[in-house]
């Protein structure tokens, strides 16, 4: 453990200890990724804005679970004019497996994330994707070989931060598409100030997303405002009509342009 661990929620620490022994896969997987920054620079074209809409069938935050077939979810995400998707691979926590986001992706034409808590090499080997996240925050020292590693196998690594250390960590690290999690890992608590507060600091030719605690129009505009190129929005849009949600959010710019 080390020290940025000590304080971190109940739920959080139980959910790396059981990702600490999950197996990986056999020997190195070989990914032809579907590109994200071209999947968000074609969305911006057609005026609207970058959703990475997230199937997660349950969260520690969430109450119940979802339990639709998630490749329908992921279809209907993407014919709501989803970017690209993020699908939970965590079983334990999130109701994940490797297996729904295997067949979600052969169901789809966008980039799917696969949205874990990787700690180690051999992890990224369980499964194919285009995105693999991975969290600066979990990854200490490892975090720059895990970069290395997951691009060598053809991956677009994520890295999630939550502060200006890990992000000065992500870009020392290689990583040019970076993710900021306005959910405060420590303590699960949501605060859309997190991402303004690093956006600012992140270079014009990274790809950044503001992740967690997007509800509505307003939040979606004021993360893009803030200099958000994507928005990875989980339970807003699990939460009914997944299709209708997506379009709700991708098209939440087109209302800014009419009232103001
Ligand atoms: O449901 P929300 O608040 O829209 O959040 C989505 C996503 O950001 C969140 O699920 C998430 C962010 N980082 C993570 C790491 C692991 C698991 C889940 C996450």
């Amino acid at each position: 453990m080390n020290a940025s661990e000590d304080s971190l929620a109940p739920e959080v620490r139980s959910i790396l200890d059981a990702a600490r022994e999950r197996p990986g896969g056999d020997e190195p997987v070989a990914v032809t990724a579907r590109s994200f920054p071209d999947a968000v620079a074609a969305t911006e074209a057609a005026g609207r804005i970058p959703v990475v809409a997230e199937v997660k069938p349950t969260s520690p935050t969430t109450a119940g679970e979802r339990t639709d077939d998630p490749v329908e979810l992921a279809r209907e995400m993407v014919a709501g004019g989803a970017t690209a998707l993020s699908v939970l691979t965590e079983p334990d926590h999130f109701g994940g497996s490797v297996e729904s986001l295997r067949r979600i992706r052969e169901a789809v034409d966008v980039p799917v994330l696969r949205k874990d808590f990787v700690v180690n090499e051999s992890q990224l080997d369980a499964v194919e994707s285009d995105l693999v996240l991975l969290i600066a925050r979990f990854l200490g020292d490892d975090l720059s070989d895990l970069v290395t590693a997951a691009k060598e196998r053809g991956f677009q690594p994520l890295v999630e931060v939550h502060d200006r250390d890990e992000l000065g960590r992500a870009l020392d690290a290689g990583a040019d598409i970076i993710g900021v999690n306005n959910r405060d890992l420590a303590t699960l608590a949501v605060d859309l100030e997190t991402f303004e507060s690093v956006a600012p600091h992140v270079p014009d030719d990274v790809t950044l997303l503001a992740e967690s605690g997007v509800t509505s129009a307003e939040d979606a505009r004021r993360m893009r405002a803030a200099g958000a190129d994507a928005l990875l929005i989980g339970t807003a849009i699990m939460d009914g009509d997944v299709r209708a949600n997506t379009d709700r959010f991708s098209n939440a710019t087109a209302k800014t342009e009419l009232s103001e």
